[in-house]
């Protein structure tokens, strides 16, 4: 995507935007209209849940994020300059419901491949793997395979592989989605834990579970069905650390309700 002389120099200025998305729209060449009119902007150390229907344009937004599909209109900033850029810089990781480890790859391995890729020494390889590993509480399983772990433990990897190149902004499609309840809330608290530990990073989250919503979030962006439009947002104004606590607590309940009354009208 070409930006226009006066959108880099407004990108530029406002240095602490992570993600400005500016009356972006999305026609798929079949003629499918996925997003329209979509403004966001998002500053350092936020972390955002997007709701809405199925098929109302999340993850077309997550990809024109990434730079993985281009808008057929309006303009996206990630850090001031283009999504492709941003990527080529690892200032975006991606983490998605599938995965997507190699099943043939020892742990350290697939965590350092994006390090691999790079042509980064191994010394700095092991260092780095071991630093996520641990950061996701599985340093001891370095040289396991895949197949060897739970549905939870090898989300835990992806999020390690994801943050091995320490991102500023971390893309996250429903990725708990496919977890057991218990698993799910222990790695949202696990989440929470790790965005703490870096509170510049930004992380924005698809999930279709309002709880997971208010819980992680600082502020939810409710979308309309299609063709996509962002339609609300609510602030999530409580204090982190939040704990299991936390979700028992009646605000907690009472935000719940707020974001579902807004998501079915
Ligand atoms: N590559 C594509 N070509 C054509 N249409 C597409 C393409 N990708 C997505 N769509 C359509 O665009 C619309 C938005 O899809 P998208 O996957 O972004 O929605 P979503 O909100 O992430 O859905 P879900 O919650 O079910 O994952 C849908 O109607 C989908 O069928």
């Amino acid at each position: 995507m070409q930006l226009t002389q006066n959108q880099q120099a407004a990108a530029q200025k406002d240095s602490r935007s992570m993600l400005v998305i500016d009356d972006v729209g999305k026609i798929y060449p079949n003629g499918t209209v996925a997003v329209q009119h979509a403004n966001l902007h998002v500053g350092e150390g936020e972390f955002l849940c997007f709701v809405g229907p199925s098929g109302c344009g999340k993850s077309t937004i997550f990809n024109m994020i990434a730079g993985l599909t281009e808008p057929t209109s309006g303009h996206l900033t990630v850090l001031g300059t283009s999504p492709k850029e941003a990527r080529k810089q690892n200032e975006i990781a991606f983490v998605f419901q599938e995965h997507t480890l190699l099943p043939w790859a020892k742990l350290i391995d697939n965590v350092t491949m994006p390090l691999t890729l790079r042509g980064v020494s191994k010394k700095e390889r092991i260092t780095e793997g071991e630093r996520v590993l641990e950061l996701v509480g599985l340093k001891d399983y370095m040289k396991v395979l895949p197949r060897e772990l739970s549905g939870g433990m090898k989300m835990r990897v992806s999020i390690a592989r994801a943050l091995i190149s320490r991102p500023k902004l971390l893309l996250m499609d429903e990725p708990f989605g496919a977890l057991d309840e218990i698993t799910r809330q222990t790695l949202q608290n696990e989440l929470l834990n790790i965005w703490e530990q870096d509170k510049k990073m930004s992380v924005l989250f698809i999930t279709h579970n309002v709880f997971e919503s208010v819980f992680l979030s600082t502020k939810v962006v409710v979308m309309t069905p299609r063709p996509g439009k962002i339609s609300d947002f609510i602030d999530i104004p409580f204090a982190y650390p939040r704990d299991d606590e936390f979700r028992t607590q009646p605000e907690f309940g009472e935000y719940v309700r707020s974001v579902s009354n807004v998501l079915n009208h």
